[in-house]
């Protein structure tokens, strides 16, 4: 995954083109070329992993899209890691709204994904589709993602059947953590097969990818080597199509415990608590603002 990301801005100011689709767009357009499904199933036919990660603001979109990542993921694990809740249940579409409003405003390039919250699509696929109208229209999101197997093949029918392109996601299913008894690897034995059932069942509604979270290794690889459309995994081995992760995990600004499948590449918490410290520190000591800080 790391040998392959991509440097965004070339000597010339061109796009690099991760996705290896074509020509960039051309030289004097600054224009950035957007991510399109079809270039994830390219990538997947090329064998070439690609990665995603969440993003919840303007801040965080922006410097994901321009380091190369060609999918964000404005997950409703933002209840966790933006609004404080103790799981994903509570967070409701109006709060996740402006999230998406916000990540799809600072991504130049990344597909945006909205993560479908608890409640908003379950009831029937007349729901699934006002919610993800609501998404795509006022969130400008590109595609919705949805939790749950072959029982939300209607609904993610009723969406790509409506242009929306649709994300599954199999295995532990977060917004069910209640009924799966917590935190808990799924697919082992014989749910092998039914985890396979489901990614074939989504993939015949027309979802363009399925996210398998805390499955073992070897049935997510079966699972991926029999799907046509690319795999991401989280906490799924190394042989799904694509990897992702929840951001504040990635770069250490969550503390505490991490999930056994997350990788932490930076201090973030560490690097943002010295900096108010310091801040602190000079106010108190009378050496901020110094004179060029200061207006006469
Ligand atoms: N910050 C963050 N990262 C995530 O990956 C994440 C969220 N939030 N919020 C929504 C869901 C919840 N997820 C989680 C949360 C905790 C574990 C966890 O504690 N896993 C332990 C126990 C596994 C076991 O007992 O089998 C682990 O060590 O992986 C896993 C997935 C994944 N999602
Ligand atoms: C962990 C990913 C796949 C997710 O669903 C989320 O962040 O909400
Ligand atoms: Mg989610």
């Amino acid at each position: 995954m790391s040998a392959q990301s991509a440097q965004p801005d070339g000597a010339a100011g061109e796009v690099a083109a991760p996705y290896g689709t074509g020509p960039a767009t051309g030289a004097g357009t600054s224009k950035p070329r957007k991510v399109r499904i079809h270039h994830l199933r390219e990538l997947k036919d090329r064998g070439e992993p690609w990665p995603m990660l969440t993003a919840y603001d303007m801040y965080t979109a922006e410097l994901f899209d321009e380091a190369g990542i060609p999918v964000l993921l404005v997950g409703d694990s933002a209840a966790n890691n933006v609004f404080g809740y103790d799981t994903s249940l509570p967070v409701t579409v109006d709060e996740l709204l402006p999230l998406v409003r916000s990540v799809t405003r600072a991504a130049k390039r990344a597909l945006v994904v909205a993560d479908l919250p608890f409640g908003s699509y379950q009831l029937s696929p007349e729901q699934a589709l006002a919610t993800s109208v609501r998404f795509m229209k006022e969130g400008r999101a590109h595609a919705v993602k949805l939790e749950g197997g072959h029982r939300f093949a209607p609904h993610v029918e009723a969406l790509t059947s409506a242009g929306i392109p649709v994300m599954g996601h199999i295995g532990f299913t977060p917004q069910s953590e209640h009924n799966l008894g917590g935190y808990r690897v799924q697919g082992r034995g014989e749910a092998a097969e039914k985890l396979l059932a489901d990614a074939l069942a989504l993939q015949e509604a027309g979802a363009f990818a399925v996210v398998m979270e805390m499955v073992p290794a070897e049935a997510a690889k079966r699972v991926t080597h029999e799907l046509k459309i690319p795999t991401v995994g989280i906490g799924a081995g190394p042989d799904c199509d694509a990897q992702v992760l929840v951001w504040q995990d990635m770069a250490g600004l969550r503390r505490g415990k991490a999930p056994r499948f997350v990788k932490r590449y930076a201090d973030v918490a560490g690097v943002l608590q010295s900096a108010a410290t310091a801040f602190a520190e000079d106010v108190r000591r009378g050496e901020f603002p110094a004179p060029e800080h200061a207006f006469h």
